[in-house]
């Protein structure tokens, strides 16, 4: 058959649609890409007004040296391994000490791990997981209380582990939680790029596939002929009514939208489909950024984790820019539905800048020297609706279950289908690539 001929439909143009495209169009497919927003990226977005650099309003780091790395690297990006910078964490004075709130200290956070002995705690998850791994799942949080864990480490690891999620430690499943970090491999391997911005990158590395990208065009419902031995197509329909025909599909809209129904899906997914859209969860979450006067922080320090409901913290400014002061604050959770609301988001943020005034010593009322912030919430942004998927109750391996092609017309991509790197840039691109290939294969015999 010739590829030329066939025709792919891709919905969505965040990473995983547009390295789909790409790769699809270099190997002579006709694509068309149906994008709901005004604008490509999805969750991968910047500002260039806040300060002298542009602002990651979205994904910022680069887990490990990956495709997505590569081809940052290849499109001129400066990858600086975040390795080399100091983070801290807001001690919590368990083991006899009396650390009030409030009069907290920082400290290296490995001089952390190695004081509470932290290090042992989650290898010793993992050895026990491995050996359990068929016992039932369960909460972390509930796991945290049948082994002791001390009640003054919890808000250490909400910051920690849950806010990184995405969720709380009441949602996040052991099992997950404990597979992931075992498949992860970190040690030196994550990187901010310091000389562009990430929705940068995907011009320069995408451009070729943009003209493709047919905008305020959200999909509503996905028809396939189900008969295996007649390839009849699909239609694709948009909210205005507008059909569109292909050979294939990709979908690779956020599982939220999945979850929502926002795509009607003729005939409907099977039942293992709707289980693994069941299970699958996403987080709530978004990006405060701060700018300041003045730095009030040494000049060495990236990243806190602080006692407060805001308090994972790093300094975006660092290797991007020395006249502009900025710090952003990943929120999740309840937190993040809580930053709506007025009153609410003044008060959390004024006990933020009391502690930083207090940990860093700072003679100036911190709120004080606030110029101007911006809060990037990407719970109410509509089509994304959450911030990323998580290591859910019972999840087992339904990432892949999704992932399964439908009549090799129907194909699924975005982070939440990659089981090693979902919530990542580099997962959903790998992911985007995954389908494009199982598509071209189709054809290569
Ligand atoms: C605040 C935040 C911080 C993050 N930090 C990091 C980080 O530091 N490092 C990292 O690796 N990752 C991070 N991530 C995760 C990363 O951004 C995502 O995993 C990745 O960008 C997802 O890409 P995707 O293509 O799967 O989905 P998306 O980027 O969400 O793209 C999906 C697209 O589908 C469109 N769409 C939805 N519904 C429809 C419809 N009905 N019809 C047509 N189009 C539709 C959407 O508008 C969107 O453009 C972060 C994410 C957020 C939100």
């Amino acid at each position: 058959m010739d590829q030329n001929q066939k025709k792919v439909i891709i919905v969505g143009s965040g990473i995983a649609g547009l390295g789909c495209a790409n790769e699809l169009q270099k190997n002579g497919f006709s694509v068309l890409i149906l994008e709901a927003r005004n604008i490509h990226g999805g969750r991968i977005s910047k500002n260039t007004t806040f300060a002298d650099f542009p602002i990651e309003t979205g994904a910022e780091e680069i887990h490990l040296p990956t495709k997505y790395y590569k081809l940052a690297k290849q499109v001129g990006a400066n990858c600086e391994p975040d390795s080399n910078f100091d983070s801290f964490i807001e001690d919590i004075g368990i083991k006899g000490e009396d650390i009030q709130k409030g009069n907290g200290v920082l400290i290296e956070e490995d001089d952390f791990y190695e004081k509470y002995k932290l290090e042992k705690f989650y290898n010793s998850i993992m050895k026990e997981e491995e050996k359990n791994l068929l016992c039932d799942d369960m909460p972390i949080l509930e796991y945290f209380k049948i082994k002791n864990v001390d009640q003054k480490l919890f808000q250490f690891y909400e910051m920690e582990l849950a806010t990184e999620y995405g969720s709380t430690l009441k949602d996040l499943s052991i099992k997950g939680y404990a597979e992931h970090e075992q498949r992860w491999e970190y040690d030196e391997k994550n990187f901010i790029v310091t000389n562009m911005s990430h929705f940068d990158v995907i011009e320069r590395a995408f451009a070729t596939v943009l003209p493709l990208v047919k905008y305020n065009t959200p999909v509503n419902y996905i028809a396939i002929q189900t008969n295996q031995l007649q390839n009849n197509g699909v239609v694709v329909c948009d909210s205005f009514g507008n059909e569109y025909k292909a050979d294939h599909v990709v979908v690779t809209i956020p599982v939220s939208q999945l979850k929502n129904n926002s795509i009607n899906f003729i005939p409907p997914l099977s039942q293992e489909k709707q289980k693994a859209i069941q299970l699958l969860q996403m987080g709530k979450g978004g990006k405060l950024h701060m700018k300041f006067k003045e730095r009030f922080w040494p000049s060495d320090t990236y990243s806190l984790i602080l006692r407060t409901q805001i308090g994972l913290i790093w300094n975006c400014s660092y290797h991007r820019s020395k006249a502009s002061f900025v710090l952003c604050a990943l929120i999740s959770g309840q937190t993040s539905i809580d930053m709506n609301d007025p009153n609410k988001r003044k008060y959390m943020m004024s006990e933020l800048f009391n502690k930083l005034q207090q940990i860093f010593k700072v003679k100036k009322n911190v709120e004080d020297l606030l110029l101007d912030y911006i809060w990037t919430d990407y719970n109410t942004t509509k089509y994304i609706e959450g911030i990323y998927s998580y290591p859910s109750l019972n999840l087992g391996s339904y990432r892949s279950v999704l992932a399964q092609p439908v009549n090799n017309q129907l194909f699924f991509a975005g982070e939440a289908t990659d089981p090693k790197y979902f919530a990542t840039i580099n997962g959903a691109l790998d992911t985007g690539i995954r389908e494009a290939q199982r598509i071209i294969q189709l054809y290569s015999k």
